[in-house]
């Protein structure tokens, strides 16, 4: 697939914007912090709903703005659909698809799919346990579409009753007849927090199997000389769970899920009293890890500065390559991550993006991006307007080099 046409209003840096686009490789070149991430990550919110670089729609709103809006109009084989978002302060957000309002913005997700490498993405094999979950959650919700509609009402579910733990806590310390009452309702909570969560679980493990050959292999390409890679997803159940099911080679069943949703439900009586005491829930897909390994050792706190960046970037041509066995062919999107790279995986990761269809590249100089991506250049620079500092495409001369910038107008 690819993005023929996009366009920003009052997104970040960029006040108005729309841009033509061809399948191929695009690279947008500019000086540090003229608004080059601000494009990426535009087109990583209208493929998955979030920011890569921030956990909360608001500062994407250009200052001083009431609203943002990113819109684009993708091509797969052959059928096109515009979607575009407005994000607007303080409200919720609203979404359309060929211009009709979609019920909810979760609708235009799977229209445009991407796999977007970023410096944040060190993050995967660094950070937080919520790190890895974003990144199988999103990969997830591109293989089987209805599972965002899943998590949604998972957290829905999860929220409510976290509030009736910590209620029941209170109606129980109290020795107050409610806490009979909150009890009984906690049971129903506990019935849909399985049955969403089970369907969350069985997905993501069937992901683990399908990925891991291709995050190994990934691995291999790019740090031969390094000991293998693997992942593991590692369950909040405990003993409640059968560890064979866990293991990355087992053949996902048709049984799981409901297999998963009783084990989730005898986790939660298990954990019941530990719950209420905490007031917060204690077991299931959100409090779940996927676990990398280098070697035989996690590869957090193990993993050389070097390693890391190879793994973070293994996880992500990994999603790509697994989505494109499936049929997918999604926009690949790179940001600033060719300077960061040695040779070897600066050819890893070219090899790859001249493959897909559509690479959309953000660089400081033509020199970051390897000769062997033909790439179409526009120019990005940002400047100081009575309205802030605006970003804005610019004609540059990149000598023997494709200028798309030049006649480009930075549109209304
Ligand atoms: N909500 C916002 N409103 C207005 N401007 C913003 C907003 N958020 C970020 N900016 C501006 O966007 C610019 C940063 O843009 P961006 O992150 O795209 O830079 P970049 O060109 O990718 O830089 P680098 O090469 O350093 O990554 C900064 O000037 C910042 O002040």
């Amino acid at each position: 697939m690819f993005v023929r046409r996009f366009s920003l209003r009052d997104f970040r840096s960029w006040d108005s914007l729309t841009l033509d686009l061809v399948p191929g490789t695009t690279v947008f070149l500019g000086s540090n912090g003229h608004g080059k991430t601000n494009i990426l990550e535009s087109l990583g919110y209208l493929s998955t709903l979030s920011s890569h670089r921030v956990s909360s729609d608001a500062p994407m709103i250009r200052n001083g703005s009431a609203s943002a809006f990113a819109g684009a109009t993708v091509v797969n084989s052959g059928r096109e659909l515009t979607i575009d978002v407005e994000l607007i302060e303080g409200k919720s957000n609203r979404a359309r698809i060929n211009q009709s309002p979609a019920r909810r913005p979760r609708e235009v997700l799977g229209i445009l799919q991407s796999v977007m490498f970023a410096p944040e993405d060190l993050s995967l094999v660094r950070g937080d346990p919520g790190d890895r979950r974003r990144y199988l959650d999103e990969l997830l919700t591109f293989r089987i579409p209805r599972m965002a509609a899943v998590r949604a009402d998972y957290d829905k579910v999860l929220r409510q009753r976290s509030a009736l733990l910590k209620t029941a806590g209170g109606a129980l310390r109290r020795g107050s007849g409610s806490g009979e009452n909150v009890l009984s309702t906690l049971e129903v909570w506990d019935g849909h927090l399985a049955a969403h969560g089970a369907q969350l679980l069985a997905g993501r493990l069937e992901l683990v199997h399908d990925l891991a050959p291709h995050l190994a292999e990934s691995y291999r390409s790019i740090a031969p000389e390094s000991r293998p890679a693997s992942m593991r997803y590692r369950s909040s159940f405990g003993t409640s769970l059968d560890p064979e099911f866990t293991d990355p080679t087992r053949i996902p069943g048709i049984d799981d899920v409901a297999y998963l949703e009783e084990r989730f439900h005898h986790e939660l009586s298990v954990m019941r009293t530990k719950e209420i005491d905490r007031g917060v829930c204690l077991v299931g897909p959100h409090r779940d890890d996927l676990e990398l390994i280098l070697g035989d050792s996690p590869a957090k706190g193990f993993a050389s500065h070097g390693e890391s960046w190879s793994f973070a970037l293994s996880l992500r041509l990994a999603g790509f390559a697994l989505l494109r066995t499936e049929g997918s062919d999604p926009v690949l999107l790179l940001d600033d991550v060719f300077a960061e790279l040695d040779r070897r995986r600066r050819r890893a990761l070219a090899a790859v993006a001249a493959t897909a269809e559509q690479v959309i590249v953000t660089a400081a100089v033509p020199e970051d991006v390897p000769d062997e991506l033909e790439a179409a250049k526009f120019g990005v620079e940002a400047s100081e307007t009575p309205e802030g500092r605006i970003s804005r495409i610019v004609s540059k001369d990149w000598s023997a080099t494709t200028d798309l910038s030049e006649g480009v107008e930075n549109r209304d």
